[in-house]
């Protein structure tokens, strides 16, 4: 398929797939999950410019979760806990969010947010490489979730996959790029996560043992769920 040709790729806002205003007024209808932690984490990320999935991707990491009942969900790349947030409410008392993080200032940044929210007992947070910790860690999962460097997306994908329950899903943000994947002259935040991130796309799409679709809130939340044989 042929890409749009843009000049002003230097500004690929441009191509956000839904208009800011629409977002503003999606954002207006999910205001009753208002909770005075969400509300620090998100004025944290406004702060320091720190790309945490917000509020309308994460209301719907919690209906995804809930929908197929999960209880053990890994993510990858957790930063402070901002989508383990959602992803703890919907496992429940009983369910367990295994998460990962590089930097450990995240992890204490973390565990302040999520046990002020009564939620931090459902998290099983590991500072280091999220593929290391995810191999090192046990059994398969309802739910992984990928939101780490996007020149791994590929790789994130390939391991994932098959440690997924049939019924589960692989969920990753970002993979629309800010309209990169879609033009033909960009320019790249790092050299190559664009190329990445249309590998990772067209892998899923064309894996015989997953349906896939992207809702195209905020940059791309790719979603994959694991055929029932
Ligand atoms: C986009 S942020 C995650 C935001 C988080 N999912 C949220 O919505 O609140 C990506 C995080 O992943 C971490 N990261 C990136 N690649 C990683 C990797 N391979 N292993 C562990 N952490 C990684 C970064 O330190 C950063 O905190």
């Amino acid at each position: 398929m042929a890409k749009i040709q843009s000049p002003t790729i230097e500004n690929p806002d441009i191509l956000l797939p839904v208009n800011p205003a629409i977002e503003q007024y999606m954002r207006s209808l999910v205001k009753k999950t208002d909770h005075p932690v969400l509300i620090e984490m998100e004025a944290l990320a406004k702060q320091k410019n720190f790309p945490i999935v917000d509020r309308l991707v994460g209301t719907s990491l919690e209906v995804l979760a809930k929908m197929i009942n999960a209880k053990r969900v890994f993510e990858f790349g957790s930063g402070y806990g901002y989508s383990a947030y959602w992803f703890a409410r919907a496992v429940g008392a009983e369910g367990r969010v295994v998460c990962t993080d590089g930097n450990a200032a995240n992890k204490v940044k973390a565990e302040q947010y999520l046990s002020s929210a009564g939620l931090w007992d459902r998290i099983d947070f590991h500072v280091g490489y999220a593929q290391e910790i995810f191999l090192q860690t046990e059994g398969v999962f309802d739910i992984c979730y990928n939101d780490v460097d996007k020149g791994e997306y590929p790789n994130v994908w390939q391991m994932a996959k098959n440690r997924i329950r049939p019924g589960g899903l692989y969920i990753a943000d970002n993979v629309l790029w800010h309209g990169r994947v879609a033009i033909e002259n960009f320019t790249d935040i790092v050299s190559g996560w664009t190329e990445a991130i249309l590998t990772h796309n067209e892998l899923i799409f064309n894996d015989p043992e997953f349906d896939a679709f992207i809702n195209p809130t905020r940059d791309g939340v790719i979603v994959a769920r694991r055929k029932v044989a």
